[in-house]
């Protein structure tokens, strides 16, 4: 279940299928399928319960915000009310279609062998984290000996996919807009691809190619790292920024509390502070980067300095856990896209 949005940025016709639900990575060799009359050949049904999905988790996620802020006795005034109730019916949908794929994976674990591999992804890790069939290797530490609850299977599977599509489907959509109008860097961009994994269309591809591709990476990171915050677009209001504009932005700032009283910038802060990191302002800043306004992947190329001052993932503890299936993800599909 890896999607993508609706964002309508029509500079190509193949971006337009991609921002039309599409299960890129399980339907990965039907791409090359996508028609001119702008039809992916999936069945209807699958694309119509991808819309539901992709819908209902964006406003479970908004909801996180809505009922966070809004005082209670808002909710339900007249014109309110509807859109709660449109809330809660999502919500309630996308939870009962995780707790059906929850109970159907728990009866594919309990009926294959034992002497038979499991799956390797997520939901089977969540399923079977300390039990016999721990497929972790034991992650968990002496502190959390339990099983995890269908609940709190649940709870994480709605995060995962919650934090996961926006995130993914936004990037894509900024390094199209940034690859269209960087003809050297997409040129490069699609040497490296075809001399790893060669020109032929229909090839398949593995992991450890995408590795190789580390000319995409630089431009996967160039591209996040170079995101202007949404008012500056508007106010330059060119083509290229009002295209980027309407997509709502990746997390630039997040908000972290310290666990005890510490001094960080010569100021001693009390615990429980909130502080919140300006990734946006680390990463234009002139003393890190060589002319920091300037699209240029070269960066990333031979500078292993350079990981440590982007934050696309965040940091710490709570940095990002999706960020290796979202590299791959995102290189996989500029692969098949150019
Ligand atoms: C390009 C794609 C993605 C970007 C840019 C991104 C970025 C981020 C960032 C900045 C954070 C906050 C980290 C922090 O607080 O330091 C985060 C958290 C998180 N991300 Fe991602 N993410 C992406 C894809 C994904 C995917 C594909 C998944 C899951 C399949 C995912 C799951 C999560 C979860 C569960 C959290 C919360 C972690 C926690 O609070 O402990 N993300 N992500």
């Amino acid at each position: 279940m890896y999607q993508y949005q609706n964002f309508k940025i029509s500079k190509t016709q193949l971006l337009y299928q991609l921002t039309r639900p599409l299960n890129v990575l399980r339907y990965a060799p039907d791409n090359n399928k996508v028609t001119q009359n702008g039809k992916l050949s999936l069945p209807e049904s699958v694309l119509k319960e991808s819309n539901m999905f992709v819908e209902s988790i964006n406003a479970v996620v908004h909801s996180l915000q809505y009922f966070f802020i809004l005082p209670r006795i808002v909710l339900y005034l007249p014109i309110i009310k509807r859109y709660t109730q449109y809330i809660k019916g999502r919500d309630r949908w996308i939870r009962s279609n995780a707790d059906y794929i929850i109970k159907s994976r728990r009866e594919e674990i309990s009926k294959t062998p034992i002497d038979q591999k499991l799956k390797s992804d997520i939901l089977t890790m969540f399923l079977t984290v300390n039990t016999e069939r721990d497929i972790t290797e034991r992650i968990t530490d002496d502190l959390h000996d339990e099983p995890m609850s269908d609940k709190d299977v649940q709870r994480n599977f709605i995060e995962l996919m919650g934090a996961g599509i926006d995130t993914s489907s936004n990037s894509l959509c900024f390094l199209v807009n940034f690859l269209e109008n960087n003809p050297k860097a997409k040129q490069r961009m699609i040497e490296e691809i075809e001399r790893v994994l060669g020109k032929d269309l229909n090839s398949s591809f593995v992991f450890e190619d995408l590795s190789k591709l580390e000319y995409v990476e630089a431009v996967i990171k160039e591209c996040y790292w170079y995101r202007k915050p949404s008012f500056l677009l508007i106010k330059r209001n060119t083509p290229e920024v009002i295209e980027a504009s309407r997509i709502r932005s990746i997390a630039s700032l997040i908000f972290k509390k310290n666990s005890r009283p510490e001094v960080v910038g010569s100021y001693r802060w009390s615990k429980d502070t909130y502080f919140g990191l300006n990734f946006d302002g680390i990463q234009k800043q002139k003393s890190c980067w060589e002319d920091p306004e300037k699209f240029n992947p070269d960066q990333f190329m031979n500078n292993p300095d350079s990981k440590n001052k982007v934050y696309m993932f965040g940091g710490g503890l709570r940095i990002c856990p999706g960020r290796n299936l979202a590299m791959i993800g995102l290189k996989a599909t500029l692969v098949m896209l150019y």
